[in-house]
């Protein structure tokens, strides 16, 4: 088994000639969703499925994941905490706020929160940060995977009220929740238009990829805020 670190707390594991991604477990001994368990040298890592995860997509279409040892990171559509739980392994200094309105789901994610401190689990709708602007903090890193009509909004909100000046937002944007029916590119340029263009936190678009074939028709895309001038 040999292991490379790709980015920050991000690894690729090559075993019996296949690369897999992986994060280095911050709960040894255990997995949180069936993942498999790889040892090396007296270190764990859980494999990351991008299947499962627009994240883990992300990093395979070699998007730039800005996310250090001891970032802040604001998660926006938590679910049971699949992703998190990969972004909770990458912040061992930081800590992660994950956002999430359905409450059967959010059962699953506080389990998790059992065994891992640095998740910060916020049964909220991410469309009304005002919220939970008592508990989050100022954060260097926003990822959203809401799958809502009003996605690019969702972004804007929390970006005004939450993310640094020289923070990033990783947006995973779904077209069928945006039009069911209008061709999924002619969607992701309105999108990208919409998050340069119309609200009043608005954001140089830096990296957009899709993220077929690990979800189809969706757009994985990285972008800084535009600092308002003077
Ligand atoms: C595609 S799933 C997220 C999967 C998760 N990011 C992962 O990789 O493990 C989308 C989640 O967003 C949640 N969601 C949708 N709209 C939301 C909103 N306005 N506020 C908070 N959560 C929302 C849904 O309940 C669902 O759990």
């Amino acid at each position: 088994m040999d292991v490379n670190e790709i980015s920050e707390g991000i690894f690729e594991v090559r075993k019996g000639g296949k690369k897999i991604l992986a994060t280095k477990n911050a709960n040894p001994g255990s997995n949180v969703y069936g993942e498999n368990l790889l040892e090396e040298e007296g270190e764990e890592y859980r494999a990351w499925d991008a299947r499962r995860s627009k994240l883990a997509a992300m990093v395979l279409k070699k998007m730039k994941v800005p996310i250090k040892s001891d970032s802040r990171v604001l998660y926006l559509g938590a679910a049971s905490g699949t992703t998190v739980s990969h972004v909770s392994d990458m912040l061992p200094n930081g800590i992660v706020y994950a956002v999430e309105f359905s409450p059967r789901t959010m059962r699953e994610l506080i389990q998790l929160c059992d065994t891992r401190s640095n998740i910060v689990p916020i049964l909220a709708d991410a469309s009304r940060p005002k919220l939970y602007g008592h508990i989050v903090e100022q954060v260097d890193v926003i990822f959203q995977d809401v799958a809502q009509p009003n996605q690019a909004q969702i972004a804007a909100v929390n970006a005004e009220q939450f993310l640094k000046d020289d923070g990033h937002l990783l947006l995973s944007i779904k077209a069928r929740s945006i039009d069911t029916v209008a061709n999924p590119s002619k969607v992701f340029k309105e999108e990208v238009n919409k998050l340069e263009k119309d609200f009043d936190t608005q954001f140089k678009v830096i990296k957009k990829h899709d993220l077929a074939p690990f979800h189809e028709d969706h757009l994985g895309l990285v972008a800084k805020k535009k600092l308002k001038e003077n």
